[in-house]
Formats: C-alpha cells, structure tokens, sequence
C-alpha cells in the first residue's frame, strides 16, 4: 500500500516511453482546474489537520506557477534557457529540504510565512526571464543546450532517484513519502520532456493524485490502525467480521497480569509489550490480527480446522513465553510501588539499567458454528479466553 501513490507516475512514464501521442491526444482541463484540483487537496489536509500536505502543495503550486508563467516559451528566447535549467537545481534542493527539515506547524506565523516562501520562491527565478541583464545566476552558460543536457538531466534524475528509494525502503517509509517522491519525479520528468504540449500539465496531475493518494491512505490508516500496535484496531475487525465466512474461527488474546505488569515496571515498558506483542502477531501466519483494545487482541482465522487452528495458537503463545524482552527501566523502592503519584511520575521515564522481563498471555478461540452469528462467536471466544485465565493462564483454551 505504502508504494500505491507511485502508480500514477509510474502509469505516467510507461505513456511517455511507449503512446507519447496519446498523452498529447487527450484533453486536459487545464491550466486553471490544475489549481483548483490542489486547492481542493489542500482543503482536505486542512480539515484532516495534515498540515505537512499543504507545504508540498505549496511547493507544487509555486513550480507550476513558474512553469506557466516563465516556460511557455521557446527555450531560444533570452532567459527562458537559463530558467529551464535553473529549475530543476531549485526543485530538488527544495524537495530535499522539505524532507529534511522538520517544518514548524503552518497555522504559526513562522509556518505560514515558510509556506509562503516555499510558493513564491521559485517565482525568484522568473528574474531570469523577465530582468535577464539583472540576473545573478544564469545556468545556461554552465551547461551546454540541447540533447546532451537532456541525457545529463536524466542520469541525475536517476542518481538521486535511487538514493531516495533507498532511503526510503530503509526507513520502511509510509504512503506520505513515496507521494513526495513521486511529485519531485514528476516535475523533473516533465523537463525532459519539455516540448511535448500538455506535459507540464500531466506532471502537476500525477503529482496531485499521488498527494491525494497519500493523504487518503493517511486517512485510512487514522481510521482502522491503531498507532501504538500497528495492527488494524476495533473498527477494522468489525468490517472483516460482518464478512466473516461460514468456515471460520476466532479467538480472544489477553496479556496476562498486565495491570501488575505495568504498575512494577512503568506504563512505557506495558507499551513496549504491546509494541512487541503487535510486532509478533503480525508476522503469524494463517490468521490476521487485530488491536481489540487495551491489552486484548483478536486472530481472525479463514478456516475452520481445528488441530491446526490450535498448533498456530500454541506457538504464538510460546513465541511470546520466550522473547526476551530487554528494557530500561527507573529504579524504584517498595515504597513507591503503592503510590499512584510515583507511578505517573514514572510514566515517560525509562531510564538506568536495563533488564530482561518475560511476559505471558492467554487465548480463547471458537471456530464458527452453522449460523452462528459474529457478535456469539466472538462471545463464545471471549468466555474461552476466561476459561484459559481460570485454568492458570500462559494457555490456550478452545470453546466447545
Ligand atoms: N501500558 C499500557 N497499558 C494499557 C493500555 N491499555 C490498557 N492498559 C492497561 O492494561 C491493564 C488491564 O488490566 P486488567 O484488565 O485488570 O487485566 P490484567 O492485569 O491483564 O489481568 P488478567 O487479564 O486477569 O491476567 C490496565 O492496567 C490498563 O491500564 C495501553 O495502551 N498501554
């Protein structure tokens, strides 16, 4: 999913190396519904608070704004030349500092007024064109014109594309930062591929649907996943359990005294476990899991075996039995175990040395039954996942 907001630019290319005439063939609402296409992505980042958003359409907004006003002429016309190379340099410094830096919160004075920077500052190069003779920088006398700068263009286009894929599988990044990518893709592409009419246009579009990708999938990931886990939450397990097949089975799974875990060891070392327990479960096989809530999780599993259902739930409980879970943790007398205020206190602390703590859970599973509706299975599962904790817990225990 998080490569999803590449697609547009992808479907883009493969028009450009192999129908060029047909990109030039279809008509484009442009140039004007351009702008309002991103001020309509803009509107919704604004009302989802995904303010980093409006920052790249700013960005976006400033370049298309050059383009129209300064590239819409022969390359041959004083300055344009200079413009055109100057451009790409601009576009690609900026984009890496747009994801560099970290960007204070627009509806601040000091947000807004980088906004504004970031719209109008490649406006500043359109002093190539329209004051030539007052110009600081002209790029035109660095490079020479014509064929060889397009095949120049192109090898760094692909350089610094690879370190950034690069950076971003290593940092597993997410929707967000494959869309910024694939908008900096875009406006450089369209640069090779200046002459074709609509390119500038289909560049801004394939960057806006891939923004407007991003901050879908962002919104998605709001709604159905659940932050501290990773793992989809309540809501998602809804939607999956009124599709849930004929042949199907759930079960209940519970940190085990979790609540005397996280008094002795801090609120940040029973988040860790989570983080752990979402990590462990999430790479099972042969079901999907999801957040129930606090320290209770849910495996769905689309068949109905049982032997192998309770294989599969065995080694998850051993799994977890025997990870080792390393954390730091403050130093604390007994004195402070009782006190509520020492606790809070702790919560956010995780400091001096560290030690490996082991932690258990318990798992109560119901495999569907003829008509049986979700709301019973899951009840049925519930009352298993009792079972399993009266029983001494660290256990799975299947509904009859
Ligand atoms: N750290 C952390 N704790 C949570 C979170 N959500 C719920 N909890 C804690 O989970 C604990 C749940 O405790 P109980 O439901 O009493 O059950 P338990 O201590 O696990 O005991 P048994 O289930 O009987 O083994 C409470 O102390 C909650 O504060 C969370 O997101 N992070």
């Amino acid at each position: 999913m998080a490569f999803a907001p590449v697609l547009p630019l992808l479907c883009w290319l493969l028009a450009l190396c192999f129908a060029p005439q047909w990109l030039q063939q279809f008509p484009l609402p442009i140039p004007a519904s351009l702008y309002w296409a991103m001020g309509f992505v803009a509107l919704l980042a604004g009302i989802l608070r995904q303010w980093s958003w409006l920052y790249w359409l700013a960005w976006l907004a400033g370049i298309y704004l050059t383009i129209q006003s300064g590239l819409q002429r022969p390359l041959s016309e004083p300055g344009v030349l200079a413009l055109y190379q100057a451009l790409p340099v601009w576009i690609t410094l900026s984009a890496i500092a747009l994801n560099v830096f970290s960007l204070p919160p627009l509806l601040t004075w000091r947000g807004a007024l980088l906004a504004t920077v970031i719209a109008f500052s490649p406006c500043l190069l359109l002093f190539q064109v329209l004051a030539t003779p007052f110009s600081l920088i002209n790029p035109a006398t660095w490079f020479p014109a014509g064929l060889a700068y397009r095949h120049a263009l192109w090898v760094v286009i692909v350089a610094v594309a690879v370190i950034w894929i690069a950076v971003l599988r290593y940092h597993d990044s997410g929707a967000r930062d494959w869309s910024r990518f694939s908008a900096w893709f875009a406006c450089l592409a369209f640069l090779t591929v200046i002459e074709l009419p609509p390119a500038s246009a289909w560049a801004m579009l394939v960057s806006i649907v891939s923004l407007l990708m991003a901050l879908l999938l962002q919104l998605l990931h709001l709604a159905y996943i659940d932050e501290l886990t990773g793992l989809p939450q309540r809501r998602a397990l809804l939607s999956q359990l009124a599709h849930l097949g004929k042949r199907s089975a759930v079960t209940m799974l519970d940190v085990d005294h979790f609540k005397r875990f996280n008094d002795t060891h801090g609120h940040d070392v029973g988040d860790q476990v989570l983080r752990l327990l979402g990590r462990i479960l999430q790479s099972g096989r042969g079901f999907k899991a999801y957040r129930y809530g606090g320290e209770e999780f849910t495996l769905v599993f689309r068949h109905a075996q049982r032997d192998k259902i309770q294989q599969t739930l065995d080694e998850v409980r051993q799994q977890v039995a025997d990870y080792p879970l390393r954390v730091r943790e403050a130093k604390r007398d007994d004195k402070s175990r009782s006190s509520k205020q020492q606790a809070r206190k702790r919560r956010g602390q995780a400091q001096a040395g560290g030690k490996t703590l082991r932690i258990t859970i318990s798992l109560g599973c119901a495999i569907r039954q003829p008509g049986e509706h979700t709301e019973q299975l899951l009840k049925r599962a519930d009352e298993a996942l009792y079972q399993a904790k009266k029983a001494g817990r660290n256990r799975v225990s299947m509904a009859k």
